[in-house]
């Protein structure tokens, strides 16, 4: 699947940022729909090399992080994979990821980013979000079961952060509970994760011995 330098063609796309520890249906689901609803010629699966908020926990190494990525979207000739963050030490903050993308692909590049109504909550955190907001075209929001769509919220986070309510859009997909969290916890005590992550997704796992607890 191609990387950074075969985006060059490429003038409408959004990121599908995320730790993907592992990958699965809800991301891809997410990915495709936005893609069709907003006429993007690419989704590009950005896999955080160190996320920036989840370090506390520890993630499986990247590299297998990677490969079920890879694994999962092969057969999509709209979606692609992005080592930006993998190749670069230290948190992966996306304001950095930005920067190096708008240096690297054409000038012309719309660049949007996904995330899911969770990672919302958490963005007035992240680092610089207003250097994010500046860098993007759009911020595409998905609703994710679990979490209440406060419109009264958004509203509060738009005044607080300048340029949110400009770029913020929110994109309807169906809604599946799906979480790695979980599928990390269904591996540990032996559940099964059949047809929540690609099956590709799921051999890799078995093969590799991933989230089983020490013996
Ligand atoms: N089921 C879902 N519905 C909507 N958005 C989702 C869903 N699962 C993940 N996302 C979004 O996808 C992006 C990447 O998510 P991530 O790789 O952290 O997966 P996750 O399932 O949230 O993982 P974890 O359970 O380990 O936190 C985030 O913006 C997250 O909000
Ligand atoms: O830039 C930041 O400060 C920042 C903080 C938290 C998360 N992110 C990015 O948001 C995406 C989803 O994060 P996560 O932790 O839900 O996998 C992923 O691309 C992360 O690198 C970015």
């Amino acid at each position: 699947m191609s990387t950074d330098q075969s985006q060059s063609s490429t003038h409408t796309l959004a990121l599908m940022g995320g730790t993907f520890d592992p990958i699965h249906h809800a991301h891809l689901i997410i990915a495709e729909e936005v893609r069709t609803t907003l006429a993007l010629s690419q989704i590009v699966f950005v896999p955080a090399g160190h996320p920036p908020h989840k370090a506390e926990r520890g993630s499986t190494p990247i590299a297998h992080r990677m490969a079920m990525v890879e694994l999962a979207i092969a057969s999509n000739p709209h979606f692609s994979i992005s080592r930006i963050e993998v190749d670069r030490p230290g948190p992966s903050y996306l304001v950095e990821t930005l920067r190096l993308l708008h240096q690297q692909w054409e000038p012309h590049t719309r660049i949007s980013f996904i995330i899911g109504w969770d990672s919302l909550e958490d963005f007035p955190h992240w680092y610089d979000p207003s250097g994010i907001l500046s860098q993007l075209d759009q911020l595409i929001v998905v609703r994710r079961p679990g979490y209440t769509t406060d419109l009264d919220y958004l509203q509060r986070l738009e005044a607080r952060l300048p340029g949110l309510h400009e770029r913020l859009l929110i994109v309807e997909i169906p809604q599946l509970d799906i979480s790695s969290t979980n599928l990390r916890q269904r591996v540990a005590s032996g559940r099964t994760i059949k047809y929540q992550t690609p099956e590709a997704v799921e051999r890799y796992i078995i093969e590799n011995g991933l989230y089983r607890p020490p013996s």
